[in-house]
């Protein structure tokens, strides 16, 4: 997986056809999706429960591109390997999920996938300040993490903190929550290369009429 600043979409699955996700993912990325993003919910971190590792091996076959795997879930570490076994580019975790980050980090690289760390609204950029050397991906959670279709949070300045903060490093900074045509124009200008987009992107299609997800990730790279 090469590094580039450029935007990229990823649509969470999280607003797919739960009866349908392998079709899914071969329909968003037909429809131009740059990266696939699968939130992993445990009913415990978040109070949401998703899937596993055993439904990210069952959709790898149908992603080619990268499969961004989000896990909100405490604890992070036990269930590592099998997300890197079911064939997740990246894992992102949470900073809030426990007291031992770096570990957790270290942990992800060492399975053979990019680090990911995730900020929830209410913690600060100052959180991953000393983490920029171990990770490949910052997730700024522009909701309070567990649902879809929430309303947008305003974290550009943090945004515009972690930009400063990364410099010129390869590390890239993804959104995610709430981002449509008119939050994502925001975000971008602060300084974010990958959005995450779930109502944004699945409205209006499915599996048999998937034009309007293609439309609706056209409507969000035109707005910025
Ligand atoms: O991780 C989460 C929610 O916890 C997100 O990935 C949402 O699934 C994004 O959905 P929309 O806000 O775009 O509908």
């Amino acid at each position: 997986m090469s590094f580039d600043r450029s935007i990229k979409i990823a649509p969470s699955i999280l607003a797919a056809d739960f009866a349908n996700f392998g079709a899914e993912c071969a329909a968003i990325e037909a429809q131009g999706a740059d990266w696939v993003h699968v939130d992993v919910m445990d009913g415990h971190f978040v109070p949401n429960i998703t899937f596993g590792p055993a439904m990210c091996a069952a959709i790898r076959p149908h992603i080619k591109t990268v499969m961004d795997v989000h896990l909100m879930i405490a604890p992070v570490d036990p269930y590592i390997d099998a997300f890197a076994e079911a064939g997740a580019d990246i894992i992102t975790a949470h900073v809030e999920a426990g007291p031992h980050i770096h570990r957790t980090l270290q942990a992800i690289r060492g399975a053979g996938a990019k680090a990911g760390v995730a900020l929830n609204p209410g913690t600060p950029a100052a959180a991953v300040e000393d983490l920029m050397d171990m990770v490949d991906l910052i997730c700024v959670m522009t909701v309070n993490p567990g649902f879809g279709g929430q309303k947008f949070i305003d974290m550009t300045a943090k945004i515009r903190a972690l930009r400063a903060m990364i410099g010129d490093r390869p590390i890239h900074i993804e959104i995610d929550g709430g981002v449509d045509p008119t939050t994502a124009p925001l975000v971008a200008a602060a300084g974010a290369d990958v959005l995450v987009a779930g109502s944004a992107v699945f409205r209006g299609g499915s599996v048999s009429d998937p034009a309007p997800y293609g439309a609706n990730m056209r409507a969000i790279r035109d707005a910025i």
